[in-house]
């Protein structure tokens, strides 16, 4: 199986490294020692994967949807036999704790056992037409795929550039993230090994913006996903529209936690806490800004800090860790400027705020209050381990609040008032919204987001619909 110490390509099944190719090291976040040396696909290897993708395509869009099904369902199944090994790659190249990583790697084998389902669920429509003629809407794969993920879901977001493709049959250029690589390179050989056709899952990396470029300015490429920042985001929707090529986006966020006074502020931080600190805070749809009605703040703040000093923090290869260091250096430089940014403008540092040590990428769980909303912090994605917590005056200032960012992908609410509930799903701006629970994620429900976190959902039908194109086909 794929380890570190292999690091390759995969492009027509062909494992390439070497040959005088780039390279670049991939970092252990917990030491901060070398795992691997990771090789750059150059322009010919580019090329070559698109010739493929394109090749593939052709043949597998007229493959059965039995054949991609059974292929997916395969896959899964190796997936499983695979997962504490894949789960090992993933934590020690993003350093989640193994217990996390393995959850992650199973639920990659319950997406594409889920898709493999959908292959056969692609259901046009007939339209009203007078006899002797007819009218309906079948939906087509839409072409060769271009996949970036990103490196703080390793193999989720790999599995949900790649199956909503495959189940689509599309073919599928993935790029993941140069640091998380190992997971992904995994998960796309299970894909073959399962019977996914070789020119049909291919795997390249690279300097990110190059490799972008290049497969974006081929005409092969018809649609191009991307998992990441809003920025880059931005930036790949504009190069794709240079060619009208179709884009998936799940971007960034910043979800609200909207605490209502008829919470039960135990319940609540039960389930919240955690999930705060899932994957040291680096979750596109990790609870950020808890706005808590005023009557429950004080006991809400401290039953918090509580919590969050009893995180255990260290490798996630320990059995006993909880949370993990923070992914690359890159974490815990941003994370500690915005919380001083925070300080210098008044918000409060409840506990935490520092790097841990000088080996690795480890930061304190932090709980910051009253941060006033002109923080940065409160503004941008902080991702990485830290609670925003404020008190507020009504639910209506919460509502207002929650919409008042650009991003909008998870919400969380918590309490039972039916009317309040109905208001929330209207008009709560976020693609994915979780009353009284701290899940968004299931391989049958869309996850995507609106506003600046993005457009375009996977996950659940419209994983595999959003990799088809509608055709009107008139018969007269
Ligand atoms: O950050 C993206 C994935 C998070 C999740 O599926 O829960």
């Amino acid at each position: 199986m794929t380890d570190h110490s292999s690091l390759h390509l995969l492009i027509g099944g062909e494992q390439l490294s070497g040959g005088g190719r780039e390279t670049q090291d991939v970092i252990d976040p917990a030491t901060a020692e070398v795992l691997g040396t990771l090789p750059h696909a150059s322009a010919d290897d580019l090329d070559t994967a698109l010739a493929n993708a394109d090749k593939g395509f052709k043949e597998w869009r007229r493959e059965s949807a039995d054949k991609r099904a059974a292929a997916l369902t395969k896959a899964a199944s190796l997936i499983r036999e695979r997962a504490k090994d894949i789960g090992m790659l993933l934590t020690r190249e993003q350093g989640k704790p193994i217990k996390e990583a393995i959850g992650e790697v199973i639920y990659c084998a319950m997406l594409f056992e889920f898709y493999a389902g959908e292959c056969k669920r692609t259901y046009g429509r007939e339209l009203v037409r007078p006899t002797g003629q007819s009218a309906r809407v079948i939906y087509v794969p839409v072409g060769p795929v271009a996949g970036f993920a990103a490196w703080n879901f390793p193999a989720i977001n790999v599995a949900r550039k790649v199956g909503g493709a495959i189940a689509a049959g599309c073919s599928v250029i993935v790029k993941p993230s140069e640091e998380t690589p190992a997971a992904g390179l995994a998960l796309v050989q299970a894909l073959l090994d399962g019977g996914v056709p070789a020119d049909v899952c291919q795997v390249v990396f690279g300097v990110p913006d190059e490799v972008s470029r290049h497969l974006l300015a081929s005409p092969v490429i018809r649609k191009v996903t991307f998992t990441g920042s809003t920025a880059v985001g931005k930036h790949l929707t504009k190069l794709a529209a240079e060619d009208m090529k179709v884009t998936t986006m799940e971007l960034g966020g910043h979800a609200p936690v909207m605490v209502f006074k008829d919470s039960d502020v135990d319940t609540v931080l039960d389930t919240m806490v955690g999930a705060a600190f899932r994957n040291a805070g680096q979750v596109c749809v990790s609870p950020t800004r808890f706005l808590v009605e005023q009557d429950l703040f004080e006991n809400f703040r401290d039953g918090f800090i509580e919590r969050a000093k009893a995180i255990t923090v260290g490798n996630g290869m320990d059995q006993d860790t909880r949370m993990g260091p923070m992914a690359n250096e890159r974490g815990p430089e941003g994370l500690a400027k915005k919380i001083a940014d925070a300080k210098d403008k008044g918000a409060k540092i409840d506990t935490g705020g520092e790097r841990i040590g000088n080996q690795g990428f480890f930061f304190e769980p932090t709980v910051l209050s009253e941060v006033p909303t002109n923080a940065e912090i409160m503004n941008e994605e902080p991702f990485g381990p830290v609670a925003l917590i404020n008190p507020m005056a009504s639910a209506d200032a919460i509502i207002e609040e929650a919409n008042r960012l650009p991003y909008g992908l998870a919400a969380y609410a918590w309490t039972n008032d039916p009317k309040l509930r109905s208001r929330l799903a209207a008009d709560v701006e976020a693609g994915m919204l979780a009353i009284n629970g701290a899940n968004v994620s299931a391989p049958d429900a869309p996850f995507g987001g609106v506003k600046w976190s993005g457009h375009g959902q996977e996950d659940g039908a419209e994983g595999v619909m959003h990799c088809m194109v509608p055709k009107t086909v008139h018969e007269s």
